[in-house]
């Protein structure tokens, strides 16, 4: 081979060579093609990138809104961090109660007098659910309202749309929506959680279904299809009583005294219709301040009756299982089971100190001493620091008298003989009677020279944080 051979060679593999190739220009722009790789390669970055970001945000936003409770006016509360944390670690500790527990099956009842199972008045051959054309014959079938279709509430929610999410709770989603003549509702779409849903959907319908009450929310259908359950209600567009108590409300509370007394009051009433104006009566045994919505008036309306149970007159109940939320289960109902409304006055008990203090009744973030409400209020009105107890964020203070029978009020409520508790009825009449305390119990205001039944309550009252390991198992069967 000559030498001028070997040049061509050398040349030749030069210009098939990598290098050569890669220092070539390209008919893109001119570029040359490591100019060109490398730009690809910076955008397959680039869009990889937005797409994890993307991800991670929706990821975010979407844990934000379980959090969160959307309004249409956007001016409702969230509830404080600190509280949701507290929340929390309350669950937690229950999750593990419940671990403890073991599998305690089904809740083993003896029920006296009880509602009994819920007839669906279904059509027998339906699908479960009326179509928007059936609607006057669902009427005339359950009288109180009507079925809605699975196609109508999704029109409703628009499909069920995280936009619409009001909140969530144990049970399932609720979801804001607006039916076809325009009116506005919210929509329990339930979990079908192991049968629970079921429970949860029967009782509601049974329990309030043909419920009307001012202070109650009113259930306006519901739809069954499938293994489908929602449940239908009035919307009330003023958030709950937890998220202004507990949420970020800025310095001054927009709860006055006034209005929280308004709140108590309209509280109790509705137990009290409950209690007193049903045959047979209806225990709530999940009475608490996320359970109290509010209108714009600050009218409150009892809610969420998944855990309600019926009784007949003289109805003692007893079940193995005890229900409600921590911190506001009374006692007796959760040491031995037995259930009567006393449970509710108990927890309407807790309430109304949560109102008057603005604290929750366990908040794991106070000092040890005020962890638990009952056992701080006690301690202050004991050692004659009531007025210490009101929320600080309340501007104008309540009057003495006020703030006394309040005081009374809660005392009565929370008596560890549910037999001494006061009535529903009772309560509606202490709260509202300007002469209350009576005469008899201001002789015992004026003889202990501070509120009566303190002393006698206050060596009595367990510690709710101790009532789940204590052998009462707390269950609020919540399930999340
Ligand atoms: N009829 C309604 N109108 C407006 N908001 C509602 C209505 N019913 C429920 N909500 C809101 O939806 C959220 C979830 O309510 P839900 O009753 O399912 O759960 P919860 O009471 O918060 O928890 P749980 O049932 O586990 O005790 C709450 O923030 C409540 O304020």
């Amino acid at each position: 081979m000559s030498d001028s051979d070997t040049e061509t060679n050398i040349t030749a593999n030069y210009y098939n060579s990598l290098p050569h190739k890669l220092a070539s220009q390209t008919p893109f722009l001119n570029l040359k093609l490591y100019v060109l790789i490398a730009v690809l390669f910076l955008c397959i970055i680039l869009v990889s990138f937005s797409i994890f970001l993307c991800v991670r945000l929706r990821r975010a936003a979407r844990k934000r809104n379980k959090m969160r409770v959307k309004h249409s006016s956007g001016s409702i509360p969230l509830v404080s961090k600190e509280i949701a944390e507290v929340k929390d670690l309350v669950l937690e500790n229950k999750e593990k109660d419940e671990g403890k527990m073991g599998n305690v099956g089904f809740e083993k009842t003896e029920n006296v007098g009880g509602g009994g199972d819920l007839e669906m008045g279904k059509k027998s051959g339906e699908s479960g659910c009326s179509s928007t054309d059936d609607v006057s014959s669902v009427d005339e079938n359950i009288g109180w309202g009507r079925w809605y279709s699975l196609k109508e509430l999704e029109i409703a929610t628009r499909g069920f749309a995280e936009e619409n999410v009001i909140g969530e709770g144990g049970y399932g989603v609720v979801y804001r929506g607006v039916l076809q003549g325009g009116s506005v509702v919210a929509v329990k779409n339930l979990l079908n959680n192991k049968g629970q849903a079921e429970k949860e959907f029967k009782v509601e319908v049974e329990a309030i279904g043909k419920v009307r009450h001012k202070n109650l929310v009113r259930l306006i259908g519901y739809c069954a299809e499938g293994a489908r359950r929602m449940l239908v209600y009035e919307y009330v567009d003023n958030g709950n009583l937890e998220q202004w108590l507990h949420g970020d409300v800025g310095p001054v509370s927009p709860l006055t005294w006034d209005i929280r007394m308004k709140i108590a009051i309209g509280t109790a009433k509705g137990l009290a219709y409950l209690h007193e104006g049903l045959e047979p009566k209806v225990v709530h045994r999940d009475v608490k301040s996320s359970n109290i919505l509010l209108d714009r008036k600050w009218n409150p309306k009892v809610s969420d009756f998944g855990l309600a149970k019926l009784l007949g007159s003289e109805a003692s109940y007893v079940t193995t299982r005890v229900m409600g939320t921590f911190g506001y289960v009374s006692p007796d109902y959760a040491s031995t089971g037995m259930l009567n409304e006393g449970s509710d006055v108990y927890s309407f008990g807790i309430l109304l100190m949560e109102m008057i203090t603005g604290r929750s009744p366990i908040d794991y973030s106070r000092p040890a001493g005020e962890m638990n409400l009952v056992d701080w209020f006690k301690g202050m009105v004991a050692s004659r620091r009531a007025e210490e107890l009101v929320d600080p964020l309340i501007e104008v203070q309540p009057a003495p008298r006020a703030l006394k029978r309040t005081l009374l009020v809660c005392l009565r409520c929370i008596d560890l003989d549910s037999c001494k508790r006061p009535k529903m009825g009772q309560i509606v009449h202490m709260l509202e009677a300007e002469e209350f305390p009576f005469r008899t119990e201001l002789r015992a205001v004026r003889e202990n020279d501070t509120l009566p039944s303190t002393d006698s309550i206050s060596d009595k009252i367990p510690h709710p944080t101790k009532l789940a390991g204590s052998g009462a198992d707390v269950e609020r069967s919540r399930r999340r």
